[in-house]
């Protein structure tokens, strides 16, 4: 009977897996974002679960989008893709709840072609610290 034993090329940990995938990032505060949405040069992407927007409120005018959707939801070529996806030049700003996972689905964007997606420092916690606009979610 045979076996699978899997042998990883390479093992990297997670935290340098988040160094290098930041690397490859401009991310941007919660400040110069909110300035950027402000502006309307930015989609503010929030990929945090529904528990998370209920306990904490959503960000007005950001678009939800959970993880699991999010590259079918950006890709300006997929069928499934949000009306405002329409660009690879889009400037997406994804943010999760404390801006880790957001690094890599910003990373991923950019593996689409969306040159300019990057992440929120600290996530939706940092935007709440600031004191940047938060309502209730559901309101
Ligand atoms: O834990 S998280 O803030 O990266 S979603």
């Amino acid at each position: 009977m045979s076996s699978f034993h899997a042998t990883p090329a390479t093992r990297t940990s997670v935290d340098e897996l988040l160094e290098a995938t930041r690397r490859g990032l401009d991310r941007i505060s919660a400040r110069d974002a909110f300035a950027a949405f402000e502006a309307g040069d930015v989609l503010l992407v929030d990929t945090r679960y529904q528990a998370q927007r209920e306990r904490d409120g959503v960000i007005p005018g950001a678009v939800l989008v959970e993880r699991n959707e999010l590259e079918w939801r950006l890709d300006p070529r997929g069928s499934h893709r949000l009306p405002q996806a329409t660009s690879h030049d889009l400037r997406v700003v994804v943010l999760c709840n404390e801006g880790y996972a957001s690094s890599f689905a910003a990373a991923s964007l950019r593996q689409l072609g969306l040159r300019r997606a990057t992440d929120l420092i600290g996530g939706f916690q940092a935007w709440k610290e600031a004191g940047l606009p938060v309502r209730e979610s559901g309101a």
